[in-house]
């Protein structure tokens, strides 16, 4: 579904993407992790369509991925840039006139189950809150793919457990794909099809969650942090 060949992208000279290639496939949930600063914002951000890599392709089901994608991959971006004067019923209309493919009873129906009230202002909810409010806009576009950064960042454990069974229930997952940006690999790996583990701008991995248990033997937490250490290895004797 998202293809990507040899991308790099700089901002001014400083190179935030190494000569990154990557297939993601429809129907997949994908976890991708790295150190702070290693391109996973980046990475998803050309995915979604809002930046243009400086050389490679990037292409959504054959086709270039430009600024008109963003009507087919939902992004959700680590920021939280809401009006603060609207309600959560004026965000959901808002949301619903800017995108084609928003489903404003889905919206409703996710907010319910997160225990969100329409009527409670945006400046009056905890970050927990808006991290809810947050997932529920974003899953209710019936979109191909779903593009999260870092959608459990600094929320506490109640939240993110509702994020999760939100993720579960209000997507389809035999034929969309989920891309989440993660620093809480051990939290979301229940969830993951695939992991992709990205350093220094590069991607060092991309495995099936599966074939980590069955290959190595080993949970993929355990797996991330062998990966990082036998780099570290290899770095030390100049390999
Ligand atoms: N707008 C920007 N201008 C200049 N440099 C940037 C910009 N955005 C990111 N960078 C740099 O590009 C590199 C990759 O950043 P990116 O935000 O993609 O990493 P990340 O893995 O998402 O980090 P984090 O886990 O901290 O969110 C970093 O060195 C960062 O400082």
């Amino acid at each position: 579904m998202i293809e990507l060949k040899s991308i790099i992208k700089k901002y001014g000279s400083k190179r935030a993407l190494h000569d990154v290639t990557l297939s993601i496939p429809r129907g997949k949930v994908i976890g991708l992790v790295g150190e702070n600063g290693s391109g996973k914002s980046t990475l998803l951000k050309l995915m979604a369509g809002l930046l243009t890599p400086n050389s490679g392709t990037a292409t959504f089901d054959g086709k270039p991925i430009t600024r008109q994608i963003a009507a087919r991959i939902a992004y959700m971006s680590d920021t939280d840039a809401f009006y603060p004067y609207f309600t959560i019923q004026q965000l959901v209309d808002f949301y619903d006139s800017q995108f084609e493919d928003f489903d404003d009873i889905k919206a409703k129906e996710i907010l319910q189950f997160l225990n969100m009230s329409l009527d409670s202002k945006m400046k009056n909810l905890s970050k927990g809150n808006r991290g809810r409010v947050k997932i529920a806009v974003t899953l209710a576009r019936e979109a191909d793919a779903y593009l999260l950064d870092e959608p459990f960042s600094g929320l506490d454990p109640m939240v993110r457990d509702d994020i999760a069974k939100g993720l579960i229930r209000f997507t389809d997952t035999e034929r969309q794909t989920i891309i989440m940006s993660t620093h809480e690999i051990r939290e979301v790996e229940p969830l993951l099809d695939e992991i992709i583990v990205m350093r220094g701008g590069r991607v060092i991995a991309h495995e099936a969650v599966d074939e980590i248990r069955d290959f190595y033997g080993i949970d993929a937490t355990s797996w991330m942090v062998s990966l990082f250490k036998d780099q570290q290895v290899e770095r030390e004797l100049g390999k």
